[in-house]
């Protein structure tokens, strides 16, 4: 029996993820909840034969309560997405405070309602909204680090696929792996591209190795100038947190060997040796993890890394530093 819940389920992830996981066969119960539209976006998708018994919730009566009530998963994609012209890092204050807003108070409902769930934020930015929702697991003496995890499957999906492109050959795609460190925003992305499943041409240059890393950083400007203010990367950010909330699920099942990236917190096993790797103290950073039936069973070291992706390792580091801060003092920070 697995519960998994949707906040923001009526959006533009929200729907096609939703729709993945009503497909998905080991989700027992489904429960959509959103400040709009979700109990219309449960009805359509309660139609789908699949196991999954859907409802959908609206805040009255406490509806988000309801939905979170006896939760193993909860997915969070609820918030506003970024308009053209605005970089991922450059977030404007605003669309900050909205979004931190958001994160922060869906994350009290699920310190109370359901501590014990697997969290998984979608919301942007993710370097930040991970630590808010770690701060209020805190404030709430429930905070459990195994348990917390930023969706940055979208960077690893965008590997994949423009990996096989570089490599001419699209049909290998889905086989392509490459592990993505260190976070959710443009330089903070770093994809080790020397780890890749299908290693790249020794002789590759320079130049079209720096303009994959390059398009893998900056994938979501891509799609958002593409949409030209209709929003950000939706369909490919619900089959990523499908990808995603499928391997959890099968973890929490008790399924063994599953490793994946994910933004996660390092005070937890693992996290020690890679803060060294870094030659950083850093609270939260995305690396490969070994996921078991409790969440993070350790987190990876970066394994052997060539001295270009050092370079972009070194890079990533104070963005990361001051996102984490910003989402830390978010919530620490008393309100006057
Ligand atoms: N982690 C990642 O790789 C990615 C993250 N994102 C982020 O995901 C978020 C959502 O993006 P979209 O679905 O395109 O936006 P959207 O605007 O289409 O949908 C957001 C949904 O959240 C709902 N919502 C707003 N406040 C809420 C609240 N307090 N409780 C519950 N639901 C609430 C809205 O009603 C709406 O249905 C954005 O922050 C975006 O930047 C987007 C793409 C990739
Ligand atoms: O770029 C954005 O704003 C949305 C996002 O996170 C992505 O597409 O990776």
């Amino acid at each position: 029996m697995v519960k998994a819940v949707v906040l923001g389920a009526a959006g533009g992830i929200g729907q096609p993820l939703s729709l993945l996981l009503k497909s998905n066969l080991e989700v027992t119960e489904l429960a959509l909840y959103d400040i709009v539209n979700a109990p219309g976006v449960a009805v359509d998708l309660s139609h789908i034969a699949t196991p999954a018994k859907v409802e959908g919730f609206l805040p009255p009566d406490n509806g988000l309560q309801k939905a979170l009530a006896g939760a193993q998963v909860v997915v969070i994609p609820a918030g506003v997405p970024r308009k053209p012209g605005v970089s991922q890092c450059s977030i404007s204050d605003d669309l900050f405070k909205i979004n931190a807003g958001i994160v922060r108070d869906l994350a009290t409902a699920i310190a109370t309602t359901a501590p014990k769930a697997f969290v998984l934020v979608i919301s942007n930015p993710v370097n930040s909204t991970v630590p808010i929702v770690a701060e209020v697991f805190k404030q709430h003496k429930v905070f459990d680090p195994r348990r917390l995890f930023g969706v940055t499957t979208l960077d690893v999906v965008r590997a994949s696929t423009f990996v096989a492109e570089v490599l001419g050959d699209r049909s290998l795609s889905p086989s392509v792996a490459v592990p993505v460190v260190g976070g959710h925003s443009g330089v903070t992305i770093v994809p080790l591209l020397s780890q890749s499943s299908h290693p790249l041409p020794s002789n590759l240059d320079t130049s079209t190795i720096d303009s994959l890393v390059n398009r893998i950083q900056f994938g979501g400007d891509e799609v958002v100038k593409a949409k030209d203010g209709a929003g950000s990367a939706t369909l490919s950010m619900a089959y990523a947190g499908a990808e995603f909330s499928t391997k959890i699920i099968r973890a929490l099942k008790g399924e063994r060997g599953i490793v994946v990236p994910s933004y996660v917190n390092l005070t937890q096993e693992g996290g020690e040796a890679l803060k060294k790797d870094l030659g950083k103290e850093l609270d939260y950073f995305s690396a490969p993890v070994e996921l078991g039936p409790n969440g993070v069973e350790k987190i990876n070291g970066l394994g052997a890394i060539t001295p270009a992706e050092r370079v972009l390792i070194d890079a990533a580091l104070p963005e990361l530093a001051a996102s984490i801060e910003k989402g830390v003092s978010f919530i620490q920070t008393p309100k006057l």
